[in-house]
């Protein structure tokens, strides 16, 4: 789209600097590069600091150097190397990628955020940012997570668009980071409804924002009075069409398919790790494929029944069954996501899920966990538990009121 009276170009941030995060800002630099008239060159990166040493893993490493042993800020390491030497080991960044300690510096004037954390952090972090952001700032999330309270459940694009009264996309597939930030294929899911303000995107289809559809608690505002509150992007700059959304993400490598359903792509990419722990489960019991394709059967079925149930106005099927953000992931994440392969050693060496992500994960983050707990909090609250008889094993399973070999027993729709 023309970019017709627009001189300023968007700032982008990466809010986390994980397996994910560094590997999002590995391709938005790429991207905002060939873009040039778009968006400004430097991509800040907020960086949760801590202290590090070089691992093996490193394009730096060497015995011998000081670097080896001696602990530094993360941040600074990033900088001075263009790696990012914890969470994406061996990766060369480009040069216009910069760490940044500070996080509301880092978003400073930015109008575009990218948000990768853990989705355990987006509700402090948030917190933190509200009111030191530009008003008419434009998210995206690539955290793969729920937020439930006694009100209900939120969507994490929801949470992080309440807090910072902004709007918020999603972006979710099926997206393994570590081959993405090696450059090989991938595609990817963006949903991106622009708010009406943002008028000269072309009109999406659909709700006018998805996200905001709230079923499960009365007291949340209406997406009308949420859209009437927020800022309209001034024309200044150029609009964030879906072309232009598509641009920011889209690489050689990485292909990005636009759709409008905020809702669909968030809930596939929070549900699919809770179906990637059972399969874990079973595939750690040594029962093999088939077993595995029974359980990512079963999750599938649930995935989309959840979205039916508690978001059948704006939870689309075919978002889960024909784009990457659904069934797709499901079988990457049941193949070599974190997720399963803790599950699936957790099982094999009798020890617990969260022995194993704090021995083996080096501070990555396992996300299927706690939202087994969110969501079963959710359905027990809805007295709902027997109709999600997968994700209620898993729960169980965590709880340690269950065995893995009791999922098939657990699973069977009882007659
Ligand atoms: N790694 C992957 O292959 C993919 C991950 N995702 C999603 O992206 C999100 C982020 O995951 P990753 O980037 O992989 O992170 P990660 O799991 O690799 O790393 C954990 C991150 O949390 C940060 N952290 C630790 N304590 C913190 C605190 N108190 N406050 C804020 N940050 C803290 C660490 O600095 C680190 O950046 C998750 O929701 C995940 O499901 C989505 C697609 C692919
Ligand atoms: O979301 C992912 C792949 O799409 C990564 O899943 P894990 O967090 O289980 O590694």
């Amino acid at each position: 789209m023309a970019t017709l009276g627009a001189h300023k170009k968007h700032k982008v941030t990466v809010v986390g600097s994980g397996n994910w995060g560094t590997t999002m800002s590995k391709l938005v630099a790429e991207n905002v590069k060939a873009y040039p008239t778009l968006f400004e060159e430097q991509v800040d990166v907020w960086v949760y600091e801590e202290e590090v040493t070089l691992p093996k893993e490193s394009r730096h490493y060497d015995p011998s150097s000081e670097l080896a042993s001696k602990p530094q800020k993360l941040s600074e390491l990033f900088n001075k190397l263009h790696e990012n030497v914890k969470y994406l080991p061996g990766i060369t960044l480009p040069s216009n990628v910069v760490a940044n300690p500070d996080l509301v510096d880092s978003c400073k004037d930015s109008t575009i955020l990218v948000f990768v954390l853990p989705h355990q952090f987006i509700p402090r972090v948030c917190d933190q940012l509200a009111g030191k952001i530009v008003p008419y700032a434009r998210a995206i999330c690539c955290t793969k997570g729920v937020d439930v309270s006694e009100k209900g459940i939120r969507l994490m694009s929801e949470a992080i668009g309440m807090r910072l009264n902004i709007y918020c996309g999603a972006l979710s597939g099926a997206n393994i980071a570590t081959e993405i930030a090696q450059e090989k294929y991938s595609e990817t899911t963006v949903a991106y409804d622009p708010p009406p303000m943002d008028s000269r995107a072309p009109t999406p289809k659909g709700s006018p924002n998805a996200s905001m559809v709230d079923l499960i608690s009365p007291s949340r505002p209406v997406p009308s009075e949420r859209s009437a509150r927020l800022k309209a992007l001034p024309n200044e700059y150029p609009p964030l069409s879906h072309e232009n959304v598509r641009k920011l993400f889209h690489r050689p490598y990485f292909h990005v398919r636009i759709v409008d359903d905020v809702v669909g792509v968030s809930l596939g990419g929070a549900l699919k790790n809770i179906i990637a722990i059972a399969a874990g489960f079973v595939d750690g019991l040594g029962w093999g494929d088939n077993a595995k394709a029974a359980v990512m059967r079963v999750g599938i079925l649930e995935m989309v029944k959840f979205g039916k149930e508690f978001f059948p106005d704006s939870a689309k099927t075919s978002t889960f069954t024909e784009e990457s953000c659904g069934v797709a992931d499901v079988i990457t994440s049941c193949m070599g996501g974190r997720n399963f392969r803790c599950a699936k050693m957790a099982t094999e060496r009798g020890e617990s899920i969260y022995e194993i992500e704090q021995k083996e994960l080096n501070g990555q983050k396992l996300q299927g966990t706690s939202t087994a707990y969110e969501v079963n909090s959710f359905l027990k609250h809805q007295g709902l538990e027997s109709e999600f008889p997968l994700f209620t094993a898993v729960y169980n399973i965590l709880e340690g009121n269950a065995k893995p070999e009791d999922i098939p027993e657990l699973i069977e729709p009882k007659i």
